[in-house]
């Protein structure tokens, strides 16, 4: 199923967790900063629409993608961090270094979450073009920030 099938905005939100005390990191990537801003507002502002406390969210800057997983690294290690989403947009450009990114960030990521046993979100849009980003940050196919918050909360529902 394609975001053109299910937009990123709508999801359910039955039996979601008290987060009101749980504290969030949210890594934007300054790459693309026009997609990844608007990602990282859609992240902040449905985990302030359910019950996260603005005090309880910290933003931070990584230079691009491919830091996320080091950035994600440095919050999750933090005893007073709950959950790390992170986000990005690797745009498809004329080699295959997109492709390298991609795959080290999203392996990245992974391995951050299972060594400090916390749900690190991969909120990255991975698009062939520019206007492919802007359909999934607030576009036609909803805010893939927004789905990357839900999913942080559903996450630590499962803990
Ligand atoms: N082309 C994109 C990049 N490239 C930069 C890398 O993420 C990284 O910062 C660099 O290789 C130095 O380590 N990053 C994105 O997030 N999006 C792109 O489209
Ligand atoms: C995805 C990127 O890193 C971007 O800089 C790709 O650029 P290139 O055209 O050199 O593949």
């Amino acid at each position: 199923m394609s975001s053109a099938d299910k937009n990123l905005s709508i999801f359910s939100t039955a039996n979601l967790p008290d987060v009101s005390e749980k504290r969030f990191a949210v890594l934007v990537a300054e790459w693309n900063e026009d997609i990844t801003e608007a990602l990282g507002k859609g992240a902040i502002e449905t985990l302030l629409k359910h019950g996260v406390k603005e005090e309880n969210i910290i933003k931070r800057h990584v230079p691009g993608s491919y830091e996320l997983s080091f950035g994600a690294q440095v919050m999750a290690q933090r005893e007073d961090i709950d959950a790390v989403i992170a986000i990005g947009c690797v745009i498809q450009g004329e080699t295959r270094h997109n492709d390298y990114i991609n795959n080290a960030v999203a392996q990245g990521l992974t391995d951050v979450a299972l060594k400090y046993n916390k749900p690190v979100i991969f909120g990255v849009l991975t698009p062939n073009t520019h206007q492919q980003a802007l359909d999934r940050a607030g576009g036609i196919h909803g805010n893939k920030g927004d789905e990357a918050a839900i999913t942080a909360i559903k996450m630590l529902g499962l803990k």
